[in-house]
């Protein structure tokens, strides 16, 4: 028996579970960085496709490394017919994110992974990194070939001409993509690329120590971002939003829904106890966004606005502020898209750093076995079914 266990911590506050160079985030100054790269550079100069590369590589490419990369990522946007096929038998009302689930699972069945057995190909950076591109180039296939198929449509095929962000609006709306929602969208991606070790990149580490195949490992990380505590707060962020209506109605709706401790989505952060960065950034981009459409008047933005002010004095004390979640949904839903779509674009970008850390957790692998504290019983004497009635005594 163990009789001295260290303290057990709830959610693993703090706990460090593994060693990374992948990210970094410094929760009280609000700073996050990729590889070294302050989030905002990034989101200024870089583009979706570089910043996946900087995130598996470790260095931002040179012109050829980055040319090639964008060329494979180009080339790997088909899936097989047979993914559609499958698609057409699962549920019209199935939510985006467990068809995006199912489907990366399948995407196992079609193109079956090696054996990740020790001394094979996990110490083969080729094959990692094929995978990577396969998996990431599909992410948007698949989450707008499903967006087809539950509306009774056939799928738009994939471009190769076109950017990662510019070839998903394409296959979304089947038009060719204005270049401000490029833009915008390019920038969402590298904002949602990678946030060192969060829940489903925590699950990414334990599926990936298992050696399962990148697919399985994938699919268990759509699974995790898609709860409402994590990923999947974007799309309660705009049905919040819009149960408040007006902003002037925000101080009141606040009050009631924390008087019955209900969560107010969008806000708060185990790392942050300050503004997210990038809440900031998609912020920024929503008022870009407004300011050049002429969105003279976005309830839904004007709303979040008084919702972050009215937040900030009843809850900016315990450090709760918006997230990564809060402005993304506002951000999505006036550049028309559907918000169950919010959290498969997501997953669509956090791809890049799941499979960074993948690569990471293969290159020193030791599987995950934590330990618990056990609160249970010992020793117990088996009741027949017949007995069970009677309670114990009756054996
Ligand atoms: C991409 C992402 O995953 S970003 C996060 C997206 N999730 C959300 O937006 C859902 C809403 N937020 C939350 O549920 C939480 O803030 C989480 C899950 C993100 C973090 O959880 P934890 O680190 O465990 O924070 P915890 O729940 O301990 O909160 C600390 C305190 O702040 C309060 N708090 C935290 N977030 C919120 C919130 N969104 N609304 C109201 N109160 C909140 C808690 O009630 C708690 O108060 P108390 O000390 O008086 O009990
Ligand atoms: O870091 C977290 O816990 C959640 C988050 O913001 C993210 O995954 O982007």
């Amino acid at each position: 028996m163990r009789d001295r266990l260290p303290e057990y911590l709830p959610g693993l506050e703090g706990v460090p579970a593994t060693r990374s160079n992948i990210s970094y985030i410094d929760g009280q100054a609000g700073l996050l960085e990729y590889r070294g790269y302050p989030i905002a550079q990034l989101a200024e100069h870089s583009t979706f496709e570089e910043t996946a590369l900087l995130l598996l590589d470790g260095e931002l490419p040179q012109a050829a490394a980055l040319e090639e990369f964008d060329q494979a990522m180009r080339s790997a946007r088909r899936v097989k017919y047979n993914v559609r096929e499958m698609m057409k038998f699962m549920p019209v009302t199935g939510h985006p994110m467990d068809m995006l689930q199912t489907a990366v699972a399948s995407l196992g069945m079609f193109y079956p992974a090696y054996d990740l057995l020790s001394g094979g190909p996990r110490n083969d950076l080729d094959y990692v990194h094929k995978m990577s591109v396969r998996i990431i180039a599909r992410m948007p296939t698949l989450v707008t070939m499903w967006e087809h198929i539950r509306c009774g449509n056939d799928p738009v095929p994939p471009r190769t001409d076109l950017t990662h962000a510019e070839n998903f609006l394409y296959m979304l709306k089947g038009e060719q993509p204005d270049p401000l929602l490029a833009r915008i969208l390019d920038v969402c991606l590298i904002l949602h690329a990678e946030h060192t070790i969060n829940a489903s990149t925590f699950a990414v580490l334990v599926a990936g120590s298992t050696l399962a195949s990148p697919y399985g490992v994938i699919a268990g990380a759509v699974g995790t971002l898609s709860g409402p505590l994590h990923g999947g707060a974007n799309e309660k962020v705009v049905e919040m939003l819009a149960e408040i209506g007006d902003a002037k109605h925000v101080g009141k709706v606040l009050d009631e829904k924390l008087a019955r401790k209900e969560k107010i989505w969008g806000f708060g952060h185990r790392e942050y106890k300050t503004k997210d960065p990038r809440a900031t950034i998609l912020q920024g981009l929503m008022q870009r966004l407004a300011d050049q459409r002429g969105l003279r008047h976005s309830q839904l933005f004007e709303t979040a606005l008084a919702l972050e002010k009215a937040a900030e004095q009843r809850l900016g004390a315990k450090g709760v502020f918006p997230n990564v979640d809060f402005y993304s949904g506002v951000l999505y839903y006036e550049m028309g898209i559907k918000p169950d779509l919010f959290t498969p674009i997501f997953a669509m970008a956090r791809s890049a750093g799941w499979l960074a850390h993948w690569r990471e957790q293969l290159g020193d692998n030791r599987i995950f076995r934590p330990t618990q504290v056990y609160t249970g019983e010992h020793g117990r004497e088996y009741v027949p079914l017949g007995l069970r009635e009677q309670g114990p005594e009756a054996v």
